[in-house]
Formats: C-alpha cells, structure tokens, sequence
C-alpha cells in the first residue's frame, strides 16, 4: 500500500491556483494560490468548511474549469496547454468521476452505463478489464438491468463501475456517498478503497463527513481557498477533532 509517495511523479499536480468567480465589486475567489499533489495509487480525501473551495478545486483539478492563475498538470499533460476540444478528450479518456447524484442514464442497461464513457470515447473496451470492474462492484449479474431498478448503493457502484470503465489515472468523487444510508454508504467506500490498493487506482474525494474521510489514506484540508493541513492514515475522530480545530463547517 502507497500511503505518500516522493519518488514518483504526482498523477495531478495544482501549483499556485487562482479561481475568482464574478469581477469587480462583486467579485468572489473561491482559490487563493491551492498547491496540493496527488501520488499514484493513493486515496485522498479533500475536506473544508462551506465556501473552502472544494468543488471549485475539483472543477479545476478534472480539467471541467480552467484557473485563473496557476496550473494542473495531470499525468504529465499541463490541462492550460490544451484547447477545449483537448480537455473534454482528456476527460473522457483519462479522468473518471463520481458524483453524489449517481448520474446514471435511465434509459440504458448497466453494461451500457458502464461502457458509455468508452463507446464515447470510440475505444474498443477491454472485455478481461470490464469483467474484472463488475465482478468487483458485485454487479455481474446485474449487466442487463436498468438504474431504476437497482437499489442507491448499487447505482453508485454502477457510476463506480462507469468511472474505472477506460482505466482512468484518477478518479474524481464529489460526496460520493451523501445520497447513501450508513450502511450502504461504508460498502461502497470500502469499494473505492479497494481498488486503490488492489488496483492502483488514484482516487480524490470531496467529502464533509470524517467517516467518508476516514477510508481515504490521507485528508487534505482546505480553508479560505488554498491548502491548510493534512492528516495521513486519518480516523473518523482525528478528522473531527482537526475539524473542530478549522473553524465553522
Ligand atoms: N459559480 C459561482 N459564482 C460565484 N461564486 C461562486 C461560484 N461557485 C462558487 N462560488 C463561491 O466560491 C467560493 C468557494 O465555493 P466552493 O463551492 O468551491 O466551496 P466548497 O468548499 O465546495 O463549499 P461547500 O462545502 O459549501 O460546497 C464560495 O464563496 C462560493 O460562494
């Protein structure tokens, strides 16, 4: 298990990012100079108070908004050198995403769910990698259902599924499990653990809840747009008690 790692290059690199929403008067910056590195294979959970800048640092870092100042680099690509045509290849070829909301598509089966980014994309999918994705999402027998009729938990393993689909370098999840119970919610955690080490995958998080963080191998806090802390092999009280100590959440 790589919990940091020196040696090897980051999968993404943010160096001094700058993101201001709005001009003028009225104008809000949400990043104030983020440098923040994510090595290979790690699983990190990126936490702050409301307004910190997490979703902004995610938009930034998967290539879906571009910085002000500063740059991403992701797996050696430096996303500013890369037109608009570029990023959204970039994305779909390289970059997996997770959301809250699932955003599954209703009308297709799971295994169309699953090889859409790749259908997408125009790549013939690698049969031995897609069975080896669904037997590990516990899904295998469920390749010819539809989303609506899955519980939550398997939906979210189904975007779960989707995300890996074209092997990306990293994977981003946005509150992965806020719209999951307790229970439910831990296994697909526990899910995006696994294949962190049992698959080398890269996996950021954006999450408000400790017990979220506390799969992750490292918390990354944010506060006031940029880097504040971290804690490496956190627990659900560690991270709570650093919580405490950030300010109002
Ligand atoms: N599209 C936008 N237009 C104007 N201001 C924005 C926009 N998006 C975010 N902001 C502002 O930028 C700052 C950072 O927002 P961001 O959503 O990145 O924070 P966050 O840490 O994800 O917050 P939360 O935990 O509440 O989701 C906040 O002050 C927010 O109000």
């Amino acid at each position: 298990m790589i919990v940091t790692s020196t040696e090897e290059d980051p999968v993404v690199r943010l160096d001094g990012v700058h993101k201001t929403y709005g001009k003028g008067a009225g104008a809000v910056p949400a990043l104030r100079g983020l440098t923040l590195d994510f090595a290979p294979g790690t699983f990190t959970a990126v936490m702050g108070p409301s307004g910190a800048g997490k979703s902004t640092f995610l938009h930034c870092a998967a290539g879906l908004d571009r910085p002000d100042a500063g740059s991403v680099v992701l797996g050696g690509t430096d996303l500013a050198s890369l037109s608009e045509v570029e990023l959204t290849l970039l994305r779909r070829e390289r970059v997996g995403f997770v959301f809250q909301a699932y955003n599954l598509m209703t009308a297709l089966s799971v295994a169309d769910n699953i090889t859409l980014p790749l259908m997408l994309a125009d790549r013939r999918p690698d049969r031995s990698w897609l069975h080896e994705v669904a037997e590990r999402v516990g899904l295998a027998d469920r390749m010819r259902h539809k989303p609506a009729e899955l519980s939550g938990g398997q939906q979210q393993r189904v975007a779960i599924a989707r995300a890996l689909a074209a092997r990306p370098e990293v994977v981003f999840a946005d509150e992965p499990t806020g719209a999951l119970d307790t229970r439910t919610a831990r296994q697909v955690l526990q899910l995006l653990r696994d294949v962190v080490d049992d698959l080398g995958q890269t996996v950021v998080m954006v999450t408000h809840d400790p017990v979220a963080a506390s799969y992750a191998h490292r918390v990354v806090f944010l506060a006031d747009g940029r880097y504040a802390q971290e804690l490496a092999r956190p627990t659900a009280d560690s991270v709570a008690e650093r919580m405490t100590s950030l300010g109002q959440w």
